[in-house]
């Protein structure tokens, strides 16, 4: 992935890791020896210990873990939001600290999409203007760009509420919003924390199954960062993380 090929204001690049007919599935997210200190005063607090993780493309991985175990940490250095101590965050190939701030940017901005658990959305745009934000960003035209946000927000099943704003959208809507967001730009990564978190069982439920049906459409990876036991139990693989380094569920 050259900067040259991320900011062209087009979703329909691959990603250098895209599977291909002949191929086995690449790897789309690799971390080598991630660690990640923290310097409090004289005191270095270490979250994350030189930890491995490999997902790929199309593959769900649900990452658990005790609460200050380091889950939203590691998701900041996944997605470009932080950067590590030691070790290294590879993204369809392309490792992350060669990527200067504005490249790093316009990286994330065209292959990774976040979804938190708190929906983030802005109170004065619509459903739809919401969703287009990101392809705005990417220097879209708002008509075009809108027309994208709308044909997923049709996926979500949220075309009905497209010019809505999020303060007249109930919970469930509003993340199934955000979730339209994350996806417009057709990521290659997708990293959501706590995706479920703040919604009742019913909604949960749905939302699930609509993650389901995104991921076997797509050859995104996901990461999710979640204790919701169902929602872990539905993905590829579940990984604890523990003592700074992760370690695979069994059961
Ligand atoms: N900026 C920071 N400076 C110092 N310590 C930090 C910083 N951010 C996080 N920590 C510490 O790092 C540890 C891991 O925090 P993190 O938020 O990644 O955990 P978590 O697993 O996401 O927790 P939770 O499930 O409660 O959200 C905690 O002990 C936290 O206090």
């Amino acid at each position: 992935m050259s900067e040259g090929a991320m900011i062209q204001p087009t979703t329909a690049t691959p990603p250098a890791a895209a599977p291909t007919a002949s191929s086995q599935p690449s790897i789309m997210l690799d971390c080598q020896g991630l660690t990640r200190i923290y310097h409090e005063g004289p005191q270095d607090i270490t979250v994350l210990d030189g930890l491995d993780l490999q997902v790929h493309a199309g593959e769900r991985v649900a990452i658990v873990g005790s609460s200050g175990s380091g889950k939203t940490t590691l998701l900041n250095l996944l997605g470009g939001l932080d950067r590590p101590s030691a070790g290294r965050v590879m993204i369809g190939g392309e490792p992350l600290d060669k990527l200067k701030e504005a490249a790093l940017g316009r990286f994330r901005n065209r292959y990774i999409g976040f979804v938190y658990q708190f929906h983030h959305l802005l109170a004065e745009f619509t459903a739809v203007e919401n969703a287009a934000l990101p392809l705005i960003v990417r220097g879209l035209r708002k008509k075009d760009a809108e027309k994208r946000a709308m044909a997923i927000l049709e996926r979500v099943g949220m075309q009905a509420r497209a010019e809505h704003k999020p303060g007249e959208l109930s919970g469930g809507e509003r993340q199934r919003v955000a979730i339209a967001r994350a996806l417009v730009t057709d990521p290659s990564l997708m990293l959501m924390d706590e995706p479920t978190g703040n919604l009742d069982q019913t909604t949960a439920s749905s939302i699930l199954a609509m993650m389901d049906e995104l991921a076997r459409e797509s050859a995104c990876a996901f990461v999710i960062v979640t204790h919701d036991v169902s929602l872990a139990a539905h993905q590829d693989r579940v990984l604890k993380l523990d003592g700074g380094k992760l370690v695979e569920e069994v059961g």
